[in-house]
């Protein structure tokens, strides 16, 4: 991505302290010489300045992986297409960045600095448009999705049912991005929890997280017959193309919803030999899907459901947090291993079957933000695939890591 790595990293760390001060500034001055763009950007920036930080930090941090690096930038470029993003705001963006880089690098910026940047950003600028041209012809940009069903679950937590009004592709196991009337230019990543269906439509469990605009309108203003819009399937936790016949699936909370829409799919078309489900939740009341799990259990008998409560005293089931019972329940080495809920407990859940023999391959997991900015040291999740979509975004106003934890909301 660039001949100068070196450089650039270099110059990164000098700024790398100033990261708050130095995403305002970079606002300030793109929203100064170009307020045409600012109409791109959620109405409180908040968020949007912490996502910017993070994009840099990452692509910096992958210099040395160029094919990484390139993919992460076209699957960027390819997701601010429902953005409405045009080339002309990558040259603003461009020219602002430079501007904050160097002012807040001081005397220690060089014109070898100077023309690092400038032609890492001309490669991240054409990585990224040409990612999104390349798919112009191919789908939306964003699918308008009208809600015909809106289900009550508990006082905080919806499953909508919502009806794209095209076509809309996506494979088991992946999220969209949802932004709602009420707050428009403001997206959030929610896993979707049915495999794709003939007749289209489209189901999300939302939690109404405390601060979180999207998933409190989503569950405390959303009706049926309103309108949302929907952002391209995305995600890497799919079903391979070989699945071993013996799978074990693990769902922390609302991240039943993709080892849902996964179980349902390999019901369908895998029928595995045996086929565990433990779903965690804090309270029994918190197992918001259990009826519909239990329907399938019947029409699938080897689907084995295991509810488990972390905090109820008296539950008379099985008690504890997954990352413990799970391993206490089984031994997986064989098994083809799914992993979806709060990433700490994705994280432990995944180091536990790598350290018990599940061999990378057959372990998948999506985290909302990459293993580098959860601050993994082991390496044991390197090269895990984030919730990159715009978790990164440098432009609009991608899901990222949302106010308020509202990722925890897929
Ligand atoms: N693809 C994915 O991985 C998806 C992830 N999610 C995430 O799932 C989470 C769901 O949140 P809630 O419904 O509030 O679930 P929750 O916070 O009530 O957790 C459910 C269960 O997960 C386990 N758990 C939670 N925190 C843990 C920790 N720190 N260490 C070990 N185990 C832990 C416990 O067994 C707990 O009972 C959100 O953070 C959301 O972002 C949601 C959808 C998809």
């Amino acid at each position: 991505m660039t001949d100068n790595p070196t450089l650039i990293r270099d110059s990164f760390a000098l700024v790398q302290q100033h990261a708050d001060k130095l995403t305002g500034h970079f606002y300030a001055t793109l929203f100064l010489h170009n307020p045409e763009v600012r109409e791109l950007f959620p109405p409180a920036m908040d968020v949007q300045r912490d996502r910017l930080f993070r994009a840099l930090a990452g692509a910096v941090r992958m210099l040395d992986r160029p094919a990484e690096l390139t993919s992460f930038l076209e699957q960027l470029g390819r997701d601010h297409r429902k953005y409405e993003v045009r080339a002309e705001h990558y040259d603003a963006v461009g020219n602002a960045l430079l501007a904050t880089l160097r002012r807040f690098a001081g005397e220690a910026w060089t014109p070898a600095h100077e023309s690092a940047w400038s032609e890492a950003y001309r490669l991240i600028a054409a990585a990224m448009s040409g990612a999104a041209e390349a798919e112009a012809g191919r789908t939306p940009p964003s699918w308008l999705a009208e809600v015909v069903g809106h289900e009550q679950r508990s006082p905080d937590l919806a499953v909508l049912t919502l009806r794209p009004n095209a076509p809309f592709p996506y494979r088991a196991g992946q999220y969209t991005t949802v932004e709602t009337a009420r707050w428009p230019r403001v997206w959030r990543p929610y896993s979707i929890a049915n495999a794709p269906r003939r007749d289209g439509l489209v189901t999300l469990h939302v939690r109404a997280v405390p601060a979180g605009w999207v998933s409190n309108t989503l569950v405390h203003h959303t009706r049926v017959g309103d309108v949302v819009r929907l952002g391209p399937g995305r995600g890497s936790m799919t079903l391979p193309e070989r699945p071993s016949r013996r799978v074990v699936c693990v769902a922390g909370g609302t991240g039943l919803a993709p080892i849902k829409a996964l179980v349902e799919e390999m019901i369908a078309r895998h029928r595995p030999l045996t086929l565990h489900l433990f779903v965690g939740a804090r309270q029994q009341s918190d197992l918001y899907d259990l009826r519909s799990l239990h329907q399938l259990a019947s029409v699938f008998p080897r689907l084995i459901l295991v509810p488990v409560i972390s905090a109820e005293i008296g539950y008379p089931g099985v008690q504890g947090r997954l990352p413990e019972v799970v391993p206490a329940q089984g031994h997986w080495p064989e098994h083809e291993v799914f992993v979806a809920g709060p990433d700490d407990m994705v994280v432990s859940m995944v180091e536990r079957f790598q350290r018990d023999g599940v061999p990378a391959e057959r372990l998948h997991y999506d985290l909302s933000t990459t293993p580098a900015e959860l601050d993994i040291t082991s390496g044991l999740l390197d090269g895990a695939a984030g919730l990159l979509d715009g978790g990164a975004g440098l432009l609009g106003s991608g899901p990222g890591r949302p106010e308020g934890g509202e990722q925890s909301a897929h």
